[in-house]
């Protein structure tokens, strides 16, 4: 990127902001940007990222190097091109500028917490803050717009996350049904955009100077909603990816004005400050002449516990985040005057007590563990899911499931649920519980079927109409003429196989001998190729390739080495491909 093409306006701006640094800043725009990938922690142990970065990168051939401000993201070369590894098709990573993993990380998010990421296509962050619930509590995944909403599902239906609902609507819609009711809450704002123009020709030429103004005045309805979702004593991330002062800490300064019980929290700098910045001082604001510095001395707010990320000091483009608290009633006076309202304030005192409910039957949230277990939404029925319109409610077409029935499922299911017997090499922990989740909500009964899909309903939440849901729960499969017919989104859920040392098939007309501790209900369930192999490729392109016969005929999952990427029915020899249309990837 050339400096000549960036506006000059912009430039002013960052020369009063950046002052000293500024020539530093401009130098920036000379180097390459590096490009990253983030692991998929439901599928994928981390512990020491040094070791997984030679350990994957054995693996896969890439040269993984870490990114030292996540646990789970990396830095690798142009060449190694992670996005035709089948990997990549098994949802093991996502691939993600290294500065855009920084707000998901500093956002504490712990299993069984309700998490609402508010814009969230393409899902970049929601795939994260998914991973981190490991499949307890719930995340709700909202995106204004309704063809990115589509991306941001297929984004989380690839990485298995098995307890996310995809709604598209304005936050100030979803602030109806849920007043004070998540724990957690991401802002990752639209904005102008300008930390991402080393990165991207195209954000320069669709910015311009009043942009910045126009994106400052969304962003500030878009906080306050935010802010009215949290329930007391939660936790809010504001980001974005520019650097422009009116939509960074003055429309923080906005919120903490217009919400007095929300409270600027000081960004675990510990982990974090050796490589990002203070945000900019109210003394700085009233410099660069957009803060009126008679406002100022009634302001009770440090700014600087916002941090920035400079491209010229890390290896990554430039962002700005703000890590936020709402104070419970009680913690001090003058929150409790200003307090938006009684409805929510009784909300959030129930939901604090284990249960949420507003009462006029809009929802109610039941907690995981509890026998309450019914969950209502809108869902967009087959047409909808696969890029239809319309949302159809719960009700219509809603069917009884027949114990047959549910016993044909969890039958299936058990195959690919099992555990690895005593003296075999085990699959990793977290595949382990995963896999302990799907059995424990086939034993609780948690399906559901609506026009013969069936549906594995999260523990313990009840979602009620109203909000338009693209997905909600689970996609387990079909019920046809007393079959299943499994569905994509199961197959991505499924643990990895759990026998690690399993020899791959890597030459379908060659039989591999039988290995010893390999059973012929597992030879019934999966086909393992090598990730290298092209019969994955033809496979992702949506042909039927030769494999191995093994055991009976009928569904196969096709695993990458030992994750899996789809379904295929094995007969005679050929795997019958059922990776659905919308997945396959143009030949
Ligand atoms: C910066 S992007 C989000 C990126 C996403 N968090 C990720 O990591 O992949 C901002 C999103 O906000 C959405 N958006 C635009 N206008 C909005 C509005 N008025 N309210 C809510 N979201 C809006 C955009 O469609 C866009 O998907």
């Amino acid at each position: 990127m050339s400096i000549s093409n960036l506006p000059s306006v912009y430039l002013d701006d960052m020369k009063k902001i950046l002052g000293s640094e500024y020539e530093a800043f401009l130098d920036s725009y000379s180097r390459p940007c590096r490009k990253a990938l983030r692991i998929n922690t439901l599928k994928l142990g981390v512990r020491d990222a040094a070791a997984f970065a030679e350990e994957f990168g054995r693996e896969t051939g890439f040269h993984l190097t870490p990114v030292p401000w996540t646990q789970n993201g990396f830095y690798f070369e142009e060449e190694d091109q992670p996005s035709r590894h089948s990997f990549y098709s098994a949802g093991l990573y996502y691939l993600q500028e290294a500065s855009a993993m920084a707000p998901a990380q500093i956002l504490p998010v712990s299993p069984g917490e309700t998490v609402l990421d508010l814009c969230a296509a393409p899902g970049g962050k929601a795939t994260e803050l998914g991973a981190r619930l490991q499949g307890q509590g719930f995340l709700v995944a909202n995106e204004i717009s309704a063809p990115r909403a589509r991306v941001l599902m297929k984004n989380l239906e690839l990485f298995g996350i098995p307890n996310a609902c995809v709604t598209n609507t304005e936050p100030a819609r979803l602030l109806e049904r849920c007043p004070a009711f998540f724990d957690r809450i991401l802002v990752d704002a639209p904005c102008s955009g300008e930390g991402m123009f080393r990165k991207d020709t195209a954000v320069v030429q669709a910015w311009y100077p009043e942009k910045v103004l126009e994106c400052a005045r969304v962003q500030r309805e878009i906080i306050t909603c935010a802010a009215d979702m949290l329930r007391p004593g939660g936790m809010m991330l504001y980001s974005t990816c520019t650097f422009a002062p009116q939509e960074n800490e003055l429309t923080i300064l906005h919120l903490l004005k217009e919400r007095p019980e929300m409270e600027l929290m000081e960004i675990p700098y510990d982990a974090f400050r050796r490589y990002f910045s203070e945000g900019l001082s109210l003394e700085q604001l009233v410099r660069l002449g957009v803060l009126e510095a008679g406002t100022v001395g009634a302001l009770d707010v440090d700014l600087t516990k916002t941090c920035r990320l400079w491209p010229h000091k890390i290896e990554g483009e430039g962002h700005f985040c703000a890590l936020l608290r709402k104070r419970k009633p009680g913690e001090n006076e003058e929150m409790q005057e200003q307090q938006p309202g009684e409805a929510v304030r009784e909300a959030g005192r129930a939901h604090g007590a284990g249960r949420a409910e507003k009462r006029g039957g809009t929802y109610r949230v039941g907690r995981a563990g509890k026998t309450d277990r019914t969950y209502r939404t809108d869902r967009s029925g087959k047409a909808g899911r696969r890029g239809g319109s319309g949302n159809t409610s719960r009700a219509a077409g809603q069917e009884k499931l027949q114990p047959a029935e549910t016993q044909m499922i969890q039958n299936f299911m058990a195959g690919y649920l099992e555990q690895p017997q005593p003296g075999r090499p085990s699959a990793s922990e977290t595949t382990r519980s995963l896999a302990g989740l799907l059995r424990e909500g086939l034993q609780e009964g948690r399906l559901e079927v609506h026009d013969g899909q069936v549906y594995l309903m999260p523990a313990g939440v009840e979602w009620m109409p109203g909000i338009p849901t693209l997905r909600a729960g689970l996609y387990l499969g079909e019920l046809k003429k007393n079959r299943f017919e499994p569905a994509q989104e199961l197959a991505m859920v499924l643990p990895e196989v759990p026998f690690p040392d399993r020899e791959l098939q890597t030459d379908a007309a060659q039989p591999l001998p039988v290995e010893e501790n390999l059973r012929e209900d597992v030879e019934d369930h999966y086909v393992c190729l090598d990730p290298a192999d092209d019969r994955l490729e033809r496979y992702l392109h949506g042909e039927t390739i030769p494999v191995r016969q093994a055991g009976q005929n009928g569904w196969r999952l096709l695993c990458a080495g030992r994750y899996p990427i789809g379904w295929g029915k094995l007969v005679g020899g050929q795997l019958k491909n059922k990776f659905p249309a919308g997945w396959r990837i143009p030949g």
